[in-house]
């Protein structure tokens, strides 16, 4: 199975690496196609697949292939490889915004497509990714690019009007946790804890929590109250978080993502 990149930037080096570092399908043969030289250069040296500045090299040598462009240039580069798309070969798509029914209308025929949304943390085997296949992706098809998928995390098919909502629950989400950390980490520093202790500390009781969440099957309301003392300290720091709109903050931004994500 020979596999394509078009744009080799921060999300396809995501996937990439999670595929190869899985032993899904090997570096050579996987090739990424990017118009930034540094871009090429930088997954060449990282994961030793094949690069090259050209689009349809990248079309003509797989049999998936990988848009991982911004969404913006998604017209443009469909515009440049549509006629090079054979009927046999898969699309992934991984924009916001960028439907199915966009995606049919951008081709101008009949193209067998995986619109997905998934995360960076695709990078240590630990992604979540929600796939929605077209109507011309067979049992097969969908269970081989299911199999690809989840060589680097979790993955659900959802009905696709919710995949606006996975972009801001699941795939942009890593940047609101990455934020969550830093603030952690940097209390603990100011409580007199080297930095980087701290963030190896903060980052483990995040990983630690969302395992938590995962394997135990409790509601996370249920899993805070059994860390909330009562007197103790815990519950200062909820009283205060819930003070600062932590909850109302969350919800809003996400509802901002996911109305940006609708518009693209
Ligand atoms: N970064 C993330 O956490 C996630 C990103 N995505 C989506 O993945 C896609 C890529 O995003 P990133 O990797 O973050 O962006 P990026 O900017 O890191 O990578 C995009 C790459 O595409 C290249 N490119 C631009 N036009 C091109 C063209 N015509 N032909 C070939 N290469 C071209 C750019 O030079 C760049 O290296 C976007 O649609 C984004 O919405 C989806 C989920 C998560
Ligand atoms: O910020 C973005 O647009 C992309 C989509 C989800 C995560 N990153």
């Amino acid at each position: 199975m020979k596999l394509g990149f078009i744009g080799t930037g921060n999300m396809a080096s995501a996937i990439m690496g999670g595929i190869i570092k899985n032993q899904i399908i090997p570096a050579n043969d996987i090739i990424g196609a990017d118009v930034m030289e540094a871009g090429r250069e930088r997954v060449k040296d990282q994961f030793k697949i094949q690069v090259t500045a050209d689009n349809h090299e990248v079309i003509n040598s797989s049999d998936i292939i990988i848009l991982s462009v911004k969404p913006q240039f998604y017209a443009e580069v469909i515009a440049e490889i549509k006629d090079d798309v054979r009927e046999d070969q898969i699309i992934i798509t991984i924009a916001p915004g960028k439907t199915l029914a966009w995606l049919k209308e951008q081709f101008g025929k009949n193209v067998k497509i995986v619109r997905t949304m998934p995360n960076t943390p695709a990078l240590v085997g630990a992604g979540m990714t929600a796939a929605c296949p077209n109507e011309y992706m067979t049992k097969e098809e969908i269970a081989y690019v299911l199999t690809l998928l989840e060589s680097f995390g979790r993955v659900e098919i959802i009905p696709e009007r919710l995949m606006d909502t996975v972009v801001s629950v699941s795939g942009s989400s890593p940047a609101y946790v990455f934020m969550f950390i830093e603030a952690m980490a940097d209390a603990a520093v100011s409580g007199g804890m080297p930095r980087a202790q701290a963030y190896q500390f903060a980052a483990q009781a995040v990983l630690g929590s969302a395992k938590m969440v995962l394997e135990t099957g409790k509601h996370p309301g249920e899993l805070k109250d059994m860390v909330c003392s009562p007197a103790g300290t815990t519950i200062e720091a909820v009283r205060v978080l819930e003070e600062k709109g932590f909850r109302s903050s969350v919800i809003e931004a996400m509802k901002t993502c996911e109305e940006i994500s609708k518009s693209m």
